[in-house]
Formats: structure tokens, C-alpha cells, sequence
């Protein structure tokens, strides 16, 4: 474990993609001060440096496949260090995407306090994807990538919901209400923390 983080407060924001993990990540930073860093963000400012690194990662984000766990772990553990002086809490949003790598985040790095189980159904997050995609300009929000990045939030992600309900620190929160009303059933969990 990294000395520098030993005392950090670590969220992990989980969801399906289009649940809403990013709507409310920014809400909470808004609020509370807490640094946020989503993994799929990290890779593409990794993609958009058009570095050799970044043109392989494209290649995997583009099919909605999971880049090397190494790899991602890596450059959020360098994002946290990098704010260890000043952050209030970190939430890490997109990570675990398998128990695997919730694993290896707690031998490198520490046990997150809390895991926020942002939750809509599968017929809500294909909508809001393919509307996001009107504007986004991500490779992945189109029906062909959105449908392989769903399926595979179910075989490999959901599980790891399941392994963090073991220690009890999941905390469920219906993401089909309007933004305002998941945000108050996330205050209510965040505010539990202090
Ligand atoms: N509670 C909500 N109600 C309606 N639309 C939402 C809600 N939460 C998020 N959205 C919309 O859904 C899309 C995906 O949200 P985002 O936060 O980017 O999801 P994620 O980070 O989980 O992929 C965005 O266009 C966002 O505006
Ligand atoms: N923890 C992680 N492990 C492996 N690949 C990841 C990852 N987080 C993100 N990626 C890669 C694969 C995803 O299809 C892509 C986009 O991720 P994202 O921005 O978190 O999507 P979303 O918020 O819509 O679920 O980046
Ligand atoms: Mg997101």
C-alpha cells in the first residue's frame, strides 16, 4: 500500500454505462470537494495525447471491451497520489469493472469505505447512451458498441457488486428518478461517511 494514501476516504462509484455514475460524481465534487476520477476519462486523455499507449487503448475502448487491468490501475493510483495533499475523499468512478480489479485496487492502494450501486435498467441506459452520442463524440456510444459494453457490465460487473455487499458497504441508488432526486439519496449516503 502507498503510505501517501493510507488515510484516504475512497468511494467506488459503480453502475452500468449511462446509469448516470458521471452526473453524479460531479454533483458530489459540487457539494462535498472530493476528487473525482473516472477511469474511462483517464483513458482518453490517454487516447487523446495520441500516444503509442493511448492508439492501443483506443482500439479496445472502440469495441467496449476492458483494457489491461495494469494499465488502468496504474494511472488512477498516479491520479490519486497526485492530489493526496488536498483531497477530502476520492471517488472512483468506473472502477472495479471486476472483482479482480477491486482486488488488486486494495492491495495497491487501500479498502474503499463506501460503494455507490448506481442503478437504472437496461432499456434506460441504452436511451440515454444513443442520446449521448448525438453529442459526445465517443467511439463507444453507438447501438454496436453500447450493447457489447452492456453485456459485459453484466457478466463481469455485477459480480462485483455482489462481493462488496459481503462487507456491507453497497448502497443502492435508483438512478431512473430525475438527476436532483438521485442526488439526494446519494447525499444521504456520502453524509453517513463523516
Ligand atoms: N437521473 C437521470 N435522469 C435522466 N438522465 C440522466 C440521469 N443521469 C444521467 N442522465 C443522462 O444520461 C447520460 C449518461 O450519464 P453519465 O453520467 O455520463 O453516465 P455514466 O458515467 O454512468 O456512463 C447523460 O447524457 C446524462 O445526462
Ligand atoms: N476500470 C476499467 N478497466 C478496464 N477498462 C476500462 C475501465 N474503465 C474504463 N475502461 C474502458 C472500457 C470502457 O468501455 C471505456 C469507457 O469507460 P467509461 O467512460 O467508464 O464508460 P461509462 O461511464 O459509459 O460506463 O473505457
Ligand atoms: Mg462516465
Amino acid at each position: 500500500m502507498t503510505d501517501k494514501l493510507k488515510d484516504a476516504k475512497i468511494v467506488f462509484v459503480v453502475g452500468g454505462p449511462g446509469s448516470g455514475k458521471g452526473t453524479q460524481c460531479e454533483k458530489i465534487v459540487a457539494k462535498y470537494g472530493y476528487t473525482h476520477l473516472s477511469s474511462g476519462d483517464l483513458l482518453r486523455a490517454e487516447v487523446a495525447s495520441g500516444s503509442e499507449r493511448g492508439k492501443q487503448l483506443q482500439a479496445i475502448m472502440q469495441k467496449g471491451e476492458l483494457v489491461p487491468l495494469d494499465t488502468v490501475l496504474d494511472m488512477i493510483k498516479e491520479a490519486m497520489i497526485a492530489k493526496a495533499d488536498v483531497s477530502k475523499g476520492y471517488l472512483i468512478d468506473g472502477y472495479p469493472r471486476e472483482v479482480k480489479q477491486g482486488e488488486e485496487f486494495e492491495k495497491k492502494i487501500g479498502a474503499p469505505a463506501l460503494l455507490l450501486y448506481v442503478d437504472a435498467k437496461a432499456e434506460t441506459m441504452v436511451k440515454r447512451l444513443v442520446k449521448r452520442g448525438e453529442t459526445s463524440g465517443r467511439a463507444d456510444d453507438n447501438e454496436e458498441t453500447i450493447k457489447k459494453r452492456l453485456d459485459l457490465y453484466y457478466k463481469a460487473t455485477e459480480p462485483v457488486i455482489a462481493y462488496y455487499e459481503k462487507r456491507s458497504i453497497v448502497r443502492k441508488i435508483n438512478s431512473e428518478l430525475p438527476v436532483d432526486e438521485v442526488f439526494a439519496i446519494v447525499e444521504k449516503a456520502i453524509d453517513e461517511l463523516k
